[in-house]
């Protein structure tokens, strides 16, 4: 697994949900550095998977350019796609903290079953209408989630495109988001709903699963590729907003 590498709007703490924003030069790099930390650990995807979203695809791209695999086979889904964050897409998050409260901005940010409200269709952060989501039958498309909604659109297509893949012995690269990978690391370790909530994935720092034949981990939480480089990146994302 591998969360895209530092967006625009990371960097100016914006919540970005499924608006579209592009990597920062920052993000570039890091993206690039999580493509050699894979060469170097020989880490060889045989296939990769990627949302929708510009972030991750350029991710993706950048990663695989440093690790000499830019020749490989790409998916992509929606389903891959960041948490939409709802009413709180564009918003800055330490201006909605200080106006909401921290326990409701944490409740928004990572409790498991409370979405933000929903955003409006003609608000200027909203993606319907979008070509890129022309295929997403409309009652599926999602005008905000909280981590469980995720954990539902994402699991259909981790059981029909992704397990298929590890099926057939492919080493599987996924190219998402903080949350949509929190998503699948929490059905893969089997993390509960309140404990879910202090689980973060730092930018561009790959994150190795080995799975046994029945998919399931066989070391619990995985290995980053860069465990000292992780550990004070997840506590930065923690601190968001603050
Ligand atoms: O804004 C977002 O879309 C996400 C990821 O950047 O933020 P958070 O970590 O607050 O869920």
């Amino acid at each position: 697994m591998l969360r895209h590498g530092e967006s625009e709007w990371n960097a100016k703490g914006l919540f970005t949900g499924w608006v579209d924003a592009g990597l920062s030069a920052k993000g570039e790099e890091e993206a690039r550095r999580g493509g050699r930390l894979l060469l170097d650990a020989d880490v060889r995807p045989d296939v990769v998977h990627t949302s929708l979203l510009t972030r991750a695809i350029q991710t993706a791209n950048l990663a695989l350019g440093a690790a000499d695999l830019l020749w490989l086979p790409v998916n992509r889904s929606w389903r891959l796609n960041e948490r939409h964050y709802g009413a709180l897409q564009g918003k800055d998050k330490a201006q909605t903290r200080a106006e909401f409260g921290e326990e409701q901005f944490m409740l928004w940010r990572r409790s498991y079953d409370v979405p933000p409200p929903p955003i409006a269709d003609d608000d200027e952060y909203s993606q319907a209408g979008h070509a890129r989501y022309a295929l997403i039958p409309k009652e599926l498309l999602p005008r905000t989630e909280c981590l469980k909604d995720v954990v539902d659109r994402m699991l259909p297509y981790w059981y029909d495109s992704i397990v298929p893949d590890l099926a057939a012995g492919r080493s599987v690269l996924v190219v998402a988001h903080g949350n949509s990978l929190r998503a699948l690391v929490k059905h893969l370790d089997g993390i509960g709903d309140d404990e879910i909530a202090g689980l973060n994935i730092p930018t561009g720092i790959p994150l190795r699963y080995e799975l046994d034949d029945d998919f399931h981990p066989v070391t619990k939480g995985g290995l980053y590729l860069d465990p000292a480089a992780a550990e004070a990146a997840i506590e930065a994302v923690a601190n968001q907003g603050r």
